[in-house]
């Protein structure tokens, strides 16, 4: 189907929901029609979307704006009949910048782009729900009906198979060698000195050639294991390739009026000991280089909040420990002022200085100049939202984009006067692990 462009959008959605006995998530994520969709997220119900309803697709500077007004156009007057935890979504995300470059491995992937899937599962507690949903000229509520009825009978007689093992990795490609990234950071470093900006993230990526296809819903059953913390993600658009990633940082949660989202930035690594780790941790507190970059993004956050905030809380700020890297962490909540749509928010907040730097236009200035490569929907938002502009999103980090065997990694540091090149190196290095653990056999 083509994606709708226009903000004349002259149909409606209908959609049927339906309790199930709750299939295995990842069995029911294979089971989808292309383009699938997963979200899970810490204190939410999981999603598995499958095919497409309506999918909306925009770009430039009021590329959200764009998505908002056909969004608004198909929910209002839609024929749902549903439970609060079954409504119908829209799923997608953006490109970090504004415009598509078409680029490869990006080259399917608008600036931004958000689908109804047709299949849609929540995973609520011990409850699961189907939801199918069609467009009115395409559908009606007994076709949608029918659909349910299929769909229910396949999720409802999947077997849970544990995931498959990593494909193994025959080759691999960095976008950067080590000698232009000394030079990238120098430079980097250089006109932070000079006062240009203030921080700057730059990120490399990594090409591996696997021994044959990796499945999305195993990497992401794995992913889940040693990440159960992470929001997990998975966004496809039409063709073959799949976006997904087990990212720490939350962009910003919506319901009602309120905000949820954080500030993350500032990173080391994880001791072999419980010592070695605290020691590490104390370190990063103590790091006046970590504390410095930190604090750019959470008074950048708390800034970008407070015109639409009746009240804003910054929480303290702390360790956030992952598998293979720990980061400081402070919890940043809102209640605003009048009813706002998600995606306003993630427009106010997008790109913050944990993946674009200060001041943003400088620091995007000197990303676009520096890497030789596409971020495409790396270190952009991915997430929901639902037709009251309630949603949830993330960080697109720890991430990967995979078609057949070829999977490009990405990760990226901050930057700041005091950075030094070889830490930042190995920084990178460790922020592939996630995916890469994934990819790679042991033997
Ligand atoms: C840019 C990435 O991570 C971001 C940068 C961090 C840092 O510079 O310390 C920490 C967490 C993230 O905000 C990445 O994972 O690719």
């Amino acid at each position: 189907m083509e994606p709708l462009r226009t903000d004349e959008v002259g149909t409606h959605l209908v959609s049927r929901s339906v309790r199930l006995s709750a299939p295995p998530v990842s069995a029911s994520l294979a089971a989808m029609q292309r383009p699938r969709a997963l979200w899970t997220a810490p204190d939410e119900p999981t999603v598995v979307g499958g095919g497409v309803a309506v999918a909306v697709e925009a770009d430039g500077p009021e590329r959200l704006a764009r998505v908002r007004r056909s969004a608004a156009a198909l929910f209002d007057g839609a024929d749902v009949d549903a439970p609060d935890a079954a409504r119908p979504r829209f799923f997608g995300g953006l490109a970090f910048h504004e415009e598509a470059t078409g680029r490869d491995p990006w080259a399917d992937f608008p600036a931004a782009r958000f689908v109804v899937p047709e299949a849609q599962v929540v995973f609520d507690g011990g409850d699961a729900w189907l939801t199918v949903t069609a467009l009115d000229g395409e559908a009606d509520a007994d076709t949608v009906g029918d659909r349910l009825a299929e769909l229910r009978e396949t999720l409802e007689s999947l077997d849970d198979a544990p995931p498959e093992g990593p494909p193994g990795v025959s080759d691999r490609h960095r976008t950067t060698s080590v000698e232009a990234w000394h030079e990238s950071v120098d430079a980097a470093v250089s006109r932070i000195r000079a006062g240009d900006l203030q921080k700057v993230v730059l990120a490399q990526a990594l090409e591996v050639e696997l021994d044959r296809p990796a499945a999305a819903p195993d990497l992401l059953a794995r992913l889940g294991g040693t990440y159960p913390d992470c929001h997990r993600f998975l966004v496809e658009p039409n063709g073959g390739a799949s976006f997904l990633g087990a990212t720490p940082e939350r962009l910003v949660s919506l319901r009602g009026r309120e905000v949820e989202t954080g500030a993350l930035a500032g990173t080391t690594g994880r001791g072999d000991t419980d010592d070695e780790d605290e020691w590490l941790a104390n370190e990063l507190l103590g790091s006046e280089k970590d504390n410095h970059e930190h604090e750019l993004v959470a008074e950048t956050i708390r800034e970008q909040l407070a015109p639409l905030s009746a009240e804003i809380r910054v929480g303290d700020r702390g360790i956030r420990k992952l598998a293979t890297v720990q980061h400081l962490w402070t919890p940043i909540d809102a209640t605003l002022e009048r009813d706002e749509h998600v995606l306003s928010l993630v427009d106010a907040l997008h790109p913050t200085p944990a993946v674009g730097g200060l001041p943003p236009a400088a620091a995007l200035g000197v990303i676009r100049d520096t890497e030789p490569f596409d971020r495409g929907w790396y270190a952009a938002p991915v997430g929901w939202f639902d037709a009251d502009g309630d949603g949830s999103f993330a960080v697109a980090l720890r991430s990967a984009i995979v078609e057949e065997t070829l999977a490009t990694l990405f990760a990226g540091v901050g930057l700041v006067a005091d950075s030094d090149p070889d830490a930042e190196w190995d920084e990178v290095q460790l922020k592939y692990r996630p995916v890469l653990d994934e990819l790679e056999r042991d033997d």
